[in-house]
């Protein structure tokens, strides 16, 4: 069955911008009733708010200014979204942070932060405050987080600890205790500030890896490519998958094999 975006409140992390922001954007225009947009970046926030409020009537959007890495702050975005909204559908852990020059902050971010945001999510709020019997976690990774990316080894590790928590969090053992599905959206590269950074590795022995990547990857994709296909996977991806978003086409599942077939009769 066809999850139902209309009525349905999302929290959204990192949606002051980027793929964030657009996600937020193509929910609201399948007649999302209300979103939090979390994010660590005030001025942003702000702008974003006022611009969806605008866009899709007054009282949609609700910025709260929170680092998801804290988790008291990042519980009281929850808080301050039932107190508005009474009700919260899904969740997309979406903040994250690139290029390893700063990967001590990458670690925090991309997977301290997220585990905040699935513990919040499934065990505490999801579980209680979805208005109908299903709620869905959507967390984005990325390409780096399936395969190695020699540019920046620290955000792929990064990425694929999300994939860990995808398939974990995605068993049946948590859906059938939580009524919570989750997905994991991979895309590869999306034309967002992320990418507009000049210091990206650990070391200058690095150099050159970058321009290995940029021949390779086809297309920048548009953000708003990206975040539609996000919205497919809410409405109808099984629980534990995984997406890849690349290129600007539509997104295909992508599967772990069993490690049976590995094994040496
Ligand atoms: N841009 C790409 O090529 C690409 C490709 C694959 C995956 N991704 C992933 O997509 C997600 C969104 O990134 P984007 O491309 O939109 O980049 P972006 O920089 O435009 O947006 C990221 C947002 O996360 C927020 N954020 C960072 N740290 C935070 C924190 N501690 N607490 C709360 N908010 C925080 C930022 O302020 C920003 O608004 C990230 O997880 C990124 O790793 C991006
Ligand atoms: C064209 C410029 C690419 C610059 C990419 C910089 C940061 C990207 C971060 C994204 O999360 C990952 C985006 C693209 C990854 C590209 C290739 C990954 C290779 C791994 C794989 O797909 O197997």
């Amino acid at each position: 069955m066809v999850f139902e975006i209309r009525n349905k409140v999302a929290l959204i992390t990192g949606g002051a911008k980027g793929l964030g922001y657009n996600f937020a954007k193509a929910l609201l225009s399948k007649g999302l009733k209300g979103v939090t947009l979390v994010d660590i970046n005030e001025n942003d926030g702000i702008l974003a708010e006022k611009e969806l409020n605008e866009i899709y009537g007054n009282d949609k959007a609700l910025f709260v200014k929170c680092d998801i890495t804290n988790y008291a702050e990042f519980e009281e975005a929850f808080q301050r979204t039932i107190k508005k909204f009474h009700q919260l559908d899904i969740l997309a852990n979406n903040a994250g942070v690139g290029f390893d020059g700063i990967w001590r902050k990458e670690i925090d971010v991309n997977i301290i932060g997220t585990i905040n945001g699935f513990i919040l999510g499934m065990d505490h709020y999801l579980n209680k405050y979805k208005s109908t019997n299903e709620g869905v976690i959507i967390a984005t990774s990325s390409t780096a987080g399936l395969g190695g990316y020699a540019p920046w080894p620290v955000y792929s590790a990064t990425k694929f600890a999300i994939t860990g928590m995808v398939k974990s969090w995605g068993c049946q053992f948590h859906y059938q205790r939580t009524g919570v599905r989750v997905v994991e959206v991979c895309p590869c590269a999306i034309a967002t500030d992320l990418l507009n950074t000049d210091a990206f590795s650990l070391s200058p022995l690095y150099e050159g890896s970058m321009e290995t990547i940029k021949n390779e990857v086809e297309q920048v994709q548009k953000p708003e490519h990206v975040a539609g296909e996000m919205v497919k996977m809410v409405e109808d991806a099984p629980n534990g998958s995984i997406w890849v978003v690349e290129a600007g086409e539509p997104a295909f599942e992508f599967s772990l094999p069993k490690r049976e077939i590995f094994k040496k009769e």
